[in-house]
């Protein structure tokens, strides 16, 4: 399975209305103290927008909402997954993210048998207080050779002049959040991100 390069999160159905369109093909729904009802219905906006531009929507967290509202994807972190009913996500048909930023956080994910992994913090954060230092690019391609088939996800501080490093390490897709949803130009931003990516986009089958 190939992962678009470009893995966007945002926490509203606004952002994805406003960004999707743009040629975005891979986004996450990353969204915090909310009720359900509230997150219910921003999925269900968020997965038309995504269904009308032929984009792939990943919902953070809610694994119940997501087999409820009949989503394709979901990304949990290990402490989402020790709670999380696996089964049940997988008899849903949900293809499964996973957290990583340890060897021992990789080899439980791993275990999972997920349909990718994400390590991060690669660069410092200024949207969360992480309990990890950053991780640097040399931590992509050991991730990379542990991993094997499973894609790998990177995250944490990623700009579009951060993007050769990473996938020169061996990244098969970038995820961000403030480089793009705290820029002075978010849809500029994000149009320098896609064809920041597009080479990464076309490489191999
Ligand atoms: C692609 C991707 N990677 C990592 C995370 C972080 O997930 P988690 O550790 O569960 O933290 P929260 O995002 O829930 O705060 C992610 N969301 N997406
Ligand atoms: C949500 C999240 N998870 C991380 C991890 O390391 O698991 S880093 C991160 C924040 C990503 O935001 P930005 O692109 O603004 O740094
Ligand atoms: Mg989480």
């Amino acid at each position: 399975m190939r992962l678009d390069p470009f893995y966007l999160i945002v926490d509203s159905a606004d952002w994805i209305d406003r960004l999707i369109p743009l040629g975005v093909k891979l986004v996450q729904l990353r969204i915090k103290d909310r009720s359900d009802s509230e997150i219910a219905a921003e999925i269900r906006r968020a997965k038309a927008t995504c269904a009308a531009h032929g984009a792939t929507l990943v919902i953070n967290d809610y694994w119940r909402l997501a087999i409820e509202e009949g989503c394709d994807w979901l990304h949990l972190g290990q402490e989402d997954l020790a709670e999380a009913d696996l089964s049940a996500i997988r008899a849903a048909g949900l293809k499964l993210g996973l957290s990583t930023h340890d060897p021992a956080e990789l080899s439980t994910a791993l275990a999972a048998e997920p349909d990718y992994v994400a390590l991060g913090p690669v660069y410092p954060t200024i949207l969360k207080a992480m309990r990890w230092a950053p991780q640097g690019l040399d931590r992509i391609s050991e991730w990379k050779a542990a991993a094997g088939d499973v894609p790998l996800v990177a995250i944490g501080g990623l700009t579009v002049e951060r993007l050769p490093g990473v996938f020169a390490q061996g990244a098969d897709s970038a995820a961000v959040v403030t480089d793009i949803t705290r820029n002075a130009d978010p849809e500029g931003r994000t149009r320098q991100w896609i064809a920041a990516t597009a080479g990464q986009r076309g490489r191999g089958a």
